[in-house]
């Protein structure tokens, strides 16, 4: 059995004090080291406020946050974050290079290791010859990759995702779920992702955390057996996903959801 990387424990958060609204109730999972775990909770059901209490944005009323063991209080060092909104989170006045390599700096590694491993990760996601552009000069699909690629960079303990691809167009977002995949598998990265998408879930998934309405709360873990090699096509045709993709489908109530 692997070494438990993240461990949240009966996590809750009230904003606003005693009387104020409660965001998450008693919370608990685990992720494993090398395991990749994907959240699919109902719209405003907290997931945002579970990831600002993992990466130590907000301490959380109750319960706690442990990474590799370590208690987290204030963000951690070894956590990297992919956001949705890669326009803002890209620095458009410095080069590729310059935003992959400018945590690395912060992080004390000197000019070759830097330039070293920003020469490996962008190679990987297929920007080798990108690397004097600004970001502005990319596509959104390509600017994402430059995001995967920086946080890659920083070999985090754990890669934490908020809706990573959401904001690009279908294909483009089959193309970045793979790459994905295959840098999980290159690189041994422990990653937690939160989607609205359900099949995007599964597709991805060792594990599928399906949370409850406000607020929210674990209501499902649930294993996805569908091996290590997937693929776009055969995966999503297949019995099991088929299967899986129900059985999130009515933890969510999506019927319910889409009425009200
Ligand atoms: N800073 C805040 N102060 C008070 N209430 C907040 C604050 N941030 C979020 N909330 C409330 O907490 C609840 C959970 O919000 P949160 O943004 O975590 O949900 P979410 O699942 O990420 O939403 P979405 O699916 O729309 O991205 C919501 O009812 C929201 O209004």
């Amino acid at each position: 059995m692997s070494e438990t990387m993240l461990s949240v424990a009966g996590l809750g958060h009230r904003y606003g004090g005693a009387n104020g609204h409660l965001a998450i109730a008693d919370l608990s999972f685990d992720v494993r080291a090398g395991e990749l775990a994907c959240i699919v909770g109902p719209s405003g059901c907290g997931k945002s406020t579970l990831l600002r209490a993992i990466s130590g944005l907000i301490t959380a009323s109750d319960g706690e946050v442990r990474l590799r063991g370590e208690l987290v209080r204030g963000v951690p060092s070894d956590l990297a974050v992919v956001f949705q909104d890669y326009s803002r989170s890209l620095f458009p006045w410095l080069s590729v290079r310059s935003n992959v390599e400018f945590p690395l700096r912060s992080r004390g590694l000197g000019k070759a290791e830097r330039r070293e491993r920003s020469d490996e990760v962008l190679e990987w996601v297929g920007l080798g010859d990108a690397a004097a552009k600004y970001p502005w000069q990319l596509s959104g699909g390509m600017q994402q990759r430059v995001s995967i690629a920086r946080a890659l960079a920083c070999r985090p303990a754990l890669l934490l995702m908020d809706e990573p691809f959401a904001s690009v167009d279908a294909q483009t977002r089959f193309e970045l779920e793979d790459l994905l995949l295959g840098a999980r598998k290159q690189f041994g990265s422990t990653v937690l992702l939160v989607t609205h998408d359900i099949d995007e879930s599964i597709y991805l998934a060792d594990r599928v955390f399906v949370l409850s309405r406000s607020p929210a709360s674990i209501v499902r873990d649930l294993p996805v057996d569908l091996g290590a090699e997937r693929d776009q096509i055969a995966t999503r045709q297949s019995a099991d996903f088929v299967q899986l993709r129900s059985e999130v489908a009515q933890l969510l109530d999506v019927r319910t959801a889409a009425r009200t």
